[in-house]
């Protein structure tokens, strides 16, 4: 065990530091890192060996977050996020306070969770843009050098790429293989599912790619040129990979999101469509500014309608009526789309927790689910059984055939994995051009209840407790109450307080009837909350 405690000396950890394993990973400071994903090395080598030799991923991305971060999370083999069980296994062994105490640790894994080290085991990586990305690599790889573990690099890619390689990489001798494990194999398989959306169906037109100077564009040009422009056209912004300063600086999805403005460098026509990415491309929004010059956001609320009404409407013209089609929200939801959805689309909804991990189990109880956070992040996924029946259907009319034949491709076109602002993108493109919509029809399908998010600095923003998917307060006691009793004030009024699981401080949102009033309703409870 030599080799582990000299491997591990190299990367102290740095003293009076707690570190957890949160909603995405680990993220900090990238000069905090280096000992945390050597030892996200250690567990990615360890869930591998519990798991019979199947590959586990690593992602080195701090997302839309500042340049200086960085961040580090485990993509479990079906490419999903890392067992929720092993989160607790992730943040103790980062903390142990010395090598040898890391020592202990680990070996009381292998015996307490029964792993086999005999068995090899197997691990890909890759990261997104960022300066500090290279030499986490490094810490990786001399983790993964110290258990003996298999391990490919997989260089620069979105974090859904490496999503879809893990996935890939584990069926490929099953009876479902997900796709070629290349990184082309995934364009070829988007571009030749999109191709066969668009037959017969006219483009419609550009489409502007905020790419957040992220990793984003590199592979956004790329596969670009596979699906063709004759079928995609797209224009690509903030491009700037070579200037990690720039990295979601003033662009990206977050930006957008949160100013409800266009990034300051885009020049646009109006009703023109335009989209953004973050900065490892899992999150994508659209937007447009309408004839009077007015800004207008279609969030990740707007693509999961969109998604639904067409995939609703393409599986009852498939004949596959029997099919249950569900969406999956937060509390940051608007309003306007959770009524929309359920009193126009007449789907059912269920709200969770905040974080994509929760979001996609609860849709995997549909046979379809639509799950998308309010913030671009999200995709559709397809149950077994209704892979099963799309694919035994015998359509009655050549009009089911086509439609069946569409629904089939557009398994192909989401990835089933994890949100994927390239997957989502292609998909958004092809409903607006299914329906021969501009950005104006797919707004006008419901208006956006005003609303404000705030973040509130607290002392310590563990002592607030949620219930009911964090949409209530139980601790501390007393402010739930308050703010009830401030909500009941505004017309159309909703607003709740949770702490962050990616931030130091409590997220306050607010929505009602009149700008004016969701922001002074959101006012008023980050100051009840500020109390605290
Ligand atoms: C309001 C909001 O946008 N919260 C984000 C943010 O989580 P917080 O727990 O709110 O900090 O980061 C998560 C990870 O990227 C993302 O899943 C989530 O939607
Ligand atoms: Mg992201």
């Amino acid at each position: 065990m030599s080799l582990f405690l000299e491997a591990s000396q190299r990367h102290p950890k740095p003293e009076n530091r707690k570190f957890s394993y949160g909603t995405a990973g680990f993220r900090m400071k990238a000069d905090l890192l280096d000992s945390v994903v050597f030892r996200v090395g250690l567990l990615a080598s360890l869930r591998s060996q519990k798991l019979q030799g199947k590959t586990i991923g690593v992602v080195i991305t701090a997302s839309h977050n500042v340049p200086e971060d960085n961040g580090v999370k485990l993509v479990d083999p079906m490419g999903e996020m890392l067992e929720a069980s092993w989160e607790v296994h992730a943040t103790s062994l980062a903390n142990a306070p010395s090598d040898e105490q890391l020592l202990v640790e680990y070996e009381n894994l292998i015996s307490t969770l029964g792993v086999n080290t005999e068995i090899t085991p197997k691990v890909v990586f890759a990261r997104d843009t960022r300066e500090s990305g290279p030499a986490l690599v490094a810490a990786l790889q001399d983790a993964l050098a110290a258990t003996k573990t298999d391990f490919v690099d997989h260089g620069l890619l979105t974090t859904p790429q490496l999503h879809y390689l893990v996935r890939c990489i584990n069926t490929i001798d099953s009876e479902q293989p997900y796709g070629e494990p290349t990184e082309q194999g995934y364009y070829n398989k988007l571009a030749s599912a999109y191709r066969k959306l668009m037959v017969g169906i006219p483009s419609n037109g550009e489409v502007t790619v905020d790419c957040a100077n992220g990793v984003g564009a590199p592979k956004l040009r790329l596969l670009a040129e596979t699906v063709g422009r004759d079928v995609f056209q797209c224009s690509i912004v903030n491009d700037s990979v070579d200037q990690p300063s720039k990295l979601n600086h003033q662009c990206g999805a977050d930006f957008v999101k949160t100013q409800q403005r266009l990034p300051p460098g885009s020049h646009v026509a109006s009703l023109a469509r335009c989209a953004s990415l973050d900065g490892d491309a899992d999150r994508l929004v659209y937007y447009f500014n309408d004839s009077d010059g007015t800004f207008r956001l279609l969030d990740g609320d707007k693509i999961a309608t969109l998604a639904a009404s067409f995939i609703g409407d393409l599986t009852k013209a498939a004949g596959l009526r029997s099919l249950n089609i569900g969406v999956v929200q937060t509390a940051y939801a608007n309003g306007s789309s959770t009524s929309y959805i359920t009193k126009t689309l007449a789907l059912p909804v269920v709200c969770t927790p905040t974080g994509v991990k929760h979001l996609h189990h609860a849709a995997l109880k549909f046979d379809i689910g639509v799950y998308f956070e309010a913030n671009g992040h999200g995709t559709v996924v397809f149950s077994n059984g209704a892979l099963q029946d799309i694919a035994e259907y015998v359509p009655e009319s050549p009009a089911q055939a086509a439609a069946l034949e569409n629904l089939k491709a557009l398994v192909d076109l989401i990835n089933q994995t994890v949100g994927d602002a390239l997957s989502d993108l292609l998909l958004v493109e092809v409903i607006l051009a299914h329906k021969r919509w501009g950005p104006k029809e797919w707004d006008g399908t419901y208006t956006d209840l005003p609303n404000r998010l705030v973040r509130v600095e607290v002392s310590d923003r563990t002592a607030f407790m949620t219930t009911d998917a964090e949409r209530r307060l139980m601790e501390p006691v007393g402010v739930q109450e308050k703010i009830d009793a401030l909500v009941g004030k505004y017309k159309q009024g909703r607003s709740f307080a949770r702490a962050s699981g990616t931030e130091d401080a409590v997220r306050v949102y607010s929505e009602a009837a009149e700008r004016g009033e969701a922001e002074e309703l959101a006012r008023l409870v980050a100051e009840i909350v500020a109390q605290y």
